[in-house]
């Protein structure tokens, strides 16, 4: 597996810096940086397979800084850091390059940054790896659909290409057969974090889709708003100066005479300095002759007394209606002898008091100087914005900007009295991303963030369920074996003092009972034996014998008083520990003992009932020898037997004195 995703690794390497030589092509459409951060991640990953990580991380670490730092920029608001200074940067680095060439697009950017970040997590599940795959993998598949989807979605969200994409997606098939076989045994905890966790990045992803497309949008709305009132502010300001024009008209009315020479010139002067645009401020006669011209230069100079129809043909019935029938004229726009394109005004001038016609003044205006003007006085933002001011599809005059153009162009008129202009204004693409909002490409990043948190916290959760589910198992096995043990231990320790076949206290039990009771003197002991036991064993066999002696225990533990202890003390043999009994009240319960072995029922073979005899020794004082106590007994024991069994005897002080 290694061996495949290092032959895939190397593919990729190999293709990401052959592939641009080939077809150089490819690399003019792509951004280099998508290209430079591509081979870095695949000569990244190839080292990685190839000489193992300590190597690779010194070079991966690095590029995810990089990487990082490419991804805030996205993130950067405007008012921290400009996309102007951005593109100052750039510039600075690479002359007339911007920011765009510096970074790939940003969801391409994102899924360089997970492969990074999952090539430095190694194979660890527990560090997000399966999950920054599939964030790899939606990513890719996003930017496709992207580019499917086409500029019109949200034009000003850059795309990823084929090429990168596809290279892309080969390092993560080769980053997945590499690592997939590491994850088997936390299978489960994997699929269950990785489900949710990838259902939300569908979620992000898709919201993101829809906050680029809403950002887009409304930035589209706002451009247009704002050029058109653009548009129409210049329609006042150009009827402003219209008014102006009749003012100076209207002058001459006041007055109810014709202008002179002198006097033309010096109203005329006025106007003209204020109002650079007016290229000519000429008086034309009842007659219909122009009497005056300002400026006067050799050009006009010679058309002063000419009638006006032959120097404006086209549009000579303007003048003809202007001195008839005293009305406001213009021409169109048309090719002025200035060599701009521009306008004439006729404005009639007529007598305040007789109301007859004293001539027509004529304002020749230059459009590209009146557009000048008004692009001067205007607040644009003139590094950034085209403007073009067109009549048809003539261009009057426009303000070329640089950099990438912006994808919208909004057209609206200018109302120039009956003529219709057109202002084009075309913001580029720095202005519009200065402009848009960054909530996108934050809420991505968030969301792709929180993807991941997610992720960590389900898959650690399960790990740590199933962890806590072995513990408790080891706990239960553990606490099973103590239960044995402890079962197995108070057993061993039963048997240690009970005889295993009647159950009753063996010899260890009844020395250790003596010892104890050493001082709850007069102390007796009553040794007691069945008489003939032999004969039951023989001739009533081994398991009568047993019964018989399990019996004898039974009977035996009836009869002894609660204070005192009954066992086995070895074959045939029982023994009957008494404290604080004296030698009295020992053949009392020696005799009931006897008794009650006699009339149990229990018989031999003939049919005789099984009796006991019984020795029976007193301590009374001094210090207890326990040996000496039980000799004593068989000894009366041993005189019972003799006497003629199925009795008790005390055994005398005599034989044995306490010494
Ligand atoms: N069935 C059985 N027999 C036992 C056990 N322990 C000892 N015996 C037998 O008990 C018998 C004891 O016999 P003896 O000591 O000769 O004495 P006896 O036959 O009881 O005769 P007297 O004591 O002289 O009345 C032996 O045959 C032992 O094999 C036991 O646990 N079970």
């Amino acid at each position: 597996m290694i061996r495949t995703a290092l032959l895939l690794s190397l593919l990729a390497a190999v293709l990401a810096c052959v592939v641009p030589l080939a077809e150089p092509s490819l690399l003019a459409q792509e951004a280099h940086a998508s290209w430079a951060m591509l081979v870095a991640l695949a000569l990244c990953q190839l080292l990685w397979y190839w000489r193992g990580n300590r190597l690779a991380r010194v070079t991966t670490l690095p590029l995810a800084l990089i990487l990082g730092a490419m991804l805030t920029s996205y993130l950067m608001p405007e008012h921290w850091i400009s996309v102007a200074t951005f593109n100052n940067w750039a510039d600075h680095l690479v002359p007339g390059s911007d920011i765009d060439n510096w970074r790939p697009p940003l969801l391409e950017l994102a899924a360089l940054m997970t492969l990074t970040l999952g090539l430095l997590s190694r194979t660890r599940a527990n560090l997000g790896v399966p999950l920054l795959q599939v964030l790899a993998a939606l990513l890719l598949l996003a930017d496709t659909s992207l580019q499917v989807v086409g500029n019109d979605f949200a034009p000003l969200v850059r795309r990823g290409s084929f090429y990168t994409g596809s290279l892309l997606a080969l390092l993560l098939l080769a980053q997945f057969i590499g690592v997939v076989q590491g994850w088997r045994h936390t299978h489960q905890s994997l699929t269950r974090a990785l489900w949710p966790s990838a259902i939300l990045a569908v979620v992000t992803i898709a919201f993101w889709y829809q906050q680029s497309h809403l950002a887009d949008t409304k930035l589209h709305q706002s451009v247009d708003v704002r050029y058109e009132r653009m548009a129409e502010r210049l329609t006042t300001e150009i009827n402003a100066h219209v008014t102006a024009m009749r003012r100076f008209a209207d002058f001459w009315g006041i007055l109810d005479r014709p202008p002179e020479d002198e006097e033309w010139r010096a109203q005329a002067e006025r106007y003209y300095r204020d109002f650079r645009y007016f290229l000519n401020i000429a008086y034309i006669n009842e007659g219909g002759e122009i009497a005056y011209v300002y400026p006067r230069d050799p050009a006009n100079t010679s058309l002063i007394g000419m009638n006006i129809e032959e120097s404006q043909r086209p549009y000579s019935d303007r003048l003809a209606r202007a001195l008839k029938q005293r009305t406001e004229e213009q021409t169109g726009v048309l090719p002025l002898l200035q060599n701009v394109p521009g306008l004439i005004y006729y404005l009639p001038i007529n007598s305040h008091q007789g109301g007859n016609a004293l001539g027509v003044a004529v304002m020749v205006v230059g459009l590209p100087l009146l557009a000048d003007t008004l692009y001067h006085e205007g607040h644009f933002d003139r590094v950034r914005l085209y403007l073009g001011l067109l009549n048809g599809d003539a261009p009057l005059k426009e303000w070329h900007v640089s950099g990438t153009p912006g994808p919208w162009r909004v057209e609206s008129d200018v109302i120039f009295g009956h003529v219709t202009l057109t202002l084009v204004a075309q913001p580029n693409r720095e202005l519009l991303l200065s402009e848009r909002s960054r909530q996108p490409s934050v809420s991505l990043t968030m969301g792709l963030i929180l993807t991941y948190l997610l992720y960590l916290v389900l898959f650690g959760r399960h790990q740590m369920a199933l962890q806590h589910r072995s513990v408790h198992r080891s706990n239960e096995e553990l606490r099973r074996e103590v239960r044995k043990r402890t079962q197995l231990q108070s057993e061993i320790e039963w048997l240690a003092g009970h005889d295993e076949l009647t159950g009753a206290p063996n010899r260890r039990h009844f020395l250790r009972a003596v010892q104890e009771r050493a001082e709850q003197t007069p102390l007796t002991v009553l040794l007691c034996d069945i008489d003939h036991f032999k004969s039951i064993n023989d001739q009533l066999g081994h398991q009568a014998g047993d019964h018989t002696l399990v019996r004898l225990a039974s009977i035996g533990q009836q009869l002894t008083p609660s204070e005192g202890l009954f066992a086995r003390y070895g074959g045939e043999e029982f023994v009957v520990l008494l404290p604080r009994t004296n030698e009295h009240r020992g053949m009392a319960i020696a005799e009931r003992l006897r008794e009650g072995v006699l009339t149990s029922g229990l018989e031999h073979a003939d049919g005789r009932p099984v009796t006991i005899s019984i020795g029976v020794a007193v301590h009374s004082e001094g210090t207890l020898k326990v040996e000496e106590l039980l000799h004593k007994a068989d000894l009366a024991l041993y005189e019972a037997k003799h006497a003629g069994r199925n009795q008790a005897r005390l055994a005398s002080t005599d034989a044995m004195p306490d010494s």
